[in-house]
């Protein structure tokens, strides 16, 4: 799906308007009576409505929202910043007037904003995409008012909660914080920043009928992976198929006390469809992985604690591809057989954890990492690499300037994990669940991209399928054993229901 930015938005506004054809006004009634809708179907007429409407086409829908809700029984207000007003909202002004004259108030400061009786909610229609600078003065008072009264009243956004920026930072301006957005057609970018979590709380796309030839013709550089994508990219086994059809992946993990990564990054390689799997190990870890994971073969390290040179089949190129990091350790040794490895391995590979932490150090060998491998950072570990960036939307750019430089893809892992893509598209991951913010969940997504490596999926495919199945994965886990109870080892057992039923 694709993600717009706050001007394509408006472009497919007016497309729509001048293809389907469709009067604007007829479009905002559209937009509106999809957001009464929704509101209709989560709480009952019992809650009185407050709508407050700024004074362009998203205070007009606010209005809009306001008459049709009185017309289905509920007791719904409008408070209306006074000042020269947009044209559809002007029309839905007078509608509202002529229909129920009592239901409009003026909001002209703070003092004039209701006192809510219990049960109340708020709707916010004060600015949508059309914010054009930080809101200030007395304005800027009424959201922190709303803001201060959302332990008592659900509030209720509508396209964009009021102050947000569609494509930049808002950090440090007001801007209110919604219980649900309800946001027409596409997600805003602004969504999916960490940054922004605490101002659009759960998130609602409510399709509009935008004309579905500018959807599908325009080009958009940032993406939310859906499951017509995965559907897509999804290739079902040959029934002819061997286990060299399906490759021969190299995982180099572990080191001492932390052969756990090892496994979970081996079960998930295994889990997630590779033909062949061999993983190096040091040498205290051979009856670890042995015992623990029979299916996969198992080479050691001369030495016992830590690795300090990868196995030589890796300069005959024997290996459809390599997973390196989980559990690795940073030695210098370790280091060492790293750069080699970046030598002699010349295909697409997973980098993740201490192969990073290693780069980090060494930051040289960045430039060695071979084009169109993949790269799993968590924040700390892109900061590590990368450095510190003031706010998401430059954590963002700096993302994908980097992943266009090196060639490689970049994934930031995340409540929306980031996959930066060298071509310069910016895919984002819809499923997952804080239940796998737990130890060894981002090992067990080295081994499936690993895995879909192996099986010559193209790094971007294994890349967008990967993430997809390990939070899908994850939340199957979630929905068996809670948040809470859930360990990274039952993403891995969820795998298999992941591919039966989120492709
Ligand atoms: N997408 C769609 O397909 C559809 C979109 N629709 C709806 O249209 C919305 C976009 O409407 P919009 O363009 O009129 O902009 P909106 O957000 O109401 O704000 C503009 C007003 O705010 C003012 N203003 C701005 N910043 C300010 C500030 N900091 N401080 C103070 N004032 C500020 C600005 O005044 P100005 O600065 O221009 O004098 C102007 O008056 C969109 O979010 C959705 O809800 C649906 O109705 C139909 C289908
Ligand atoms: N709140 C969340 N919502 C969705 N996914 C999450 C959430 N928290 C963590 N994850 C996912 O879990 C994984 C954690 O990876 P990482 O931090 O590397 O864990 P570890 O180092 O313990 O293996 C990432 O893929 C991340 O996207
Ligand atoms: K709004």
């Amino acid at each position: 799906m694709k993600i717009f930015s706050a001007p394509q938005v408006r472009e497919a506004d007016a497309y729509t308007i001048q293809h389907e054809p469709v009067s604007s006004l007829d479009l905002m009634e559209r937009a509106a009576s999809r957001c009464s809708a929704w509101i209709e179907e989560h709480f009952s007429p019992k809650h009185p409505v407050y709508i407050i409407c700024g004074k362009g086409n998203n205070g007009g829908d606010g209005l809009a929202i306001v008459r049709q809700l009185l017309l289905h029984g509920y007791d719904a207000t409008a408070y209306t910043i006074q000042g020269a007003t947009s044209p559809d909202h002007t029309a839905n002004l007078l509608r509202l007037r002529e229909s129920y004259p009592d239901k409009v108030h003026p909001l002209n400061d703070l003092q004039e904003f209701p006192s809510l009786p219990p049960d109340a909610l708020i709707v916010d229609a004060l600015f949508g995409t059309g914010l054009n600078k930080p809101i200030e003065g007395w304005m800027g008072g009424v959201i922190h008012h709303m803001n201060n009264l959302r332990q008592k009243h659900t509030i209720i956004a509508i396209d964009m909660p009021s102050g947000l920026r569609a494509d930049s930072t808002s950090l440090h301006t007001p801007v209110v914080q919604a219980h649900h957005t309800l946001s027409f057609e596409t997600w805003k970018l602004a969504f999916l920043m960490p940054e922004n979590a605490a101002f659009v709380g759960q998130v609602h796309i409510l399709p509009i009928g935008l004309h579905p030839d500018y959807l599908t013709h325009t080009p958009a550089r940032f993406h939310l992976t859906d499951l017509e994508t995965i559907r897509t990219i999804y290739q079902p086994r040959d029934p002819f198929g061997h286990k060299g059809t399906y490759g021969h992946a190299l995982l180099i993990a572990g080191s001492y006390g932390k052969m756990g990564a090892a496994l979970l990054s081996a079960r998930s390689c295994l889990r997630a469809g590779v033909g062949l799997l061999t993983c190096h190990v040091p040498a205290c870890g051979y009856e670890i992985m042995q015992l623990g994971e029979p299916a996969a073969m198992c080479i050691t390290d001369s030495e016992i604690q830590h690795s300090t040179h990868f196995h030589l089949d890796i300069a005959d190129a024997s290996y459809t591809t390599v997973g390196i990091g989980p559990g690795l350790g940073t030695h210098q040794q370790t280091a060492l057989a790293l750069e080699k490895l970046l030598e002699n391995f010349r295909s697409p590979m997973v980098l993740d954890a201490d192969a990073l932490n290693i780069i980090s150090v060494y930051p040289y060998l960045l430039y060695r990492i071979p084009q169109g491998s993949i790269i799993t950072p968590h924040p700390k570990e892109f900061e590590r690499l990368f450095g510190k960036t003031a706010n998401d939307f430059e954590r963002l750019e700096l993302l994908s300037s980097k992943s266009q430089e090196l060639g490689i893809y970049i994934l930031l892992k995340g409540r929306y994990s980031a996959m930066a893509c060298p071509d310069g598209a910016v895919y984002f991951n819809p499923t997952g669940n804080p239940g796998m913010a737990t130890g060894g969940s981002g090992d067990v997504l080295t081994g499936i991209l690993t895995a879909l490596l192996a099986q010559r999926y193209t790094p971007k495919a294994a890349i967008i399928l990967g993430v997809w199945l390990h939070g899908f994965a994850g939340d199957l886990a979630a929905a068996s054993l809670s948040q809470e109870g859930m360990t990274a080892g039952d993403i891995t057992t969820h795998l298999g229901a992941a591919f039966l039923q989120g492709i």
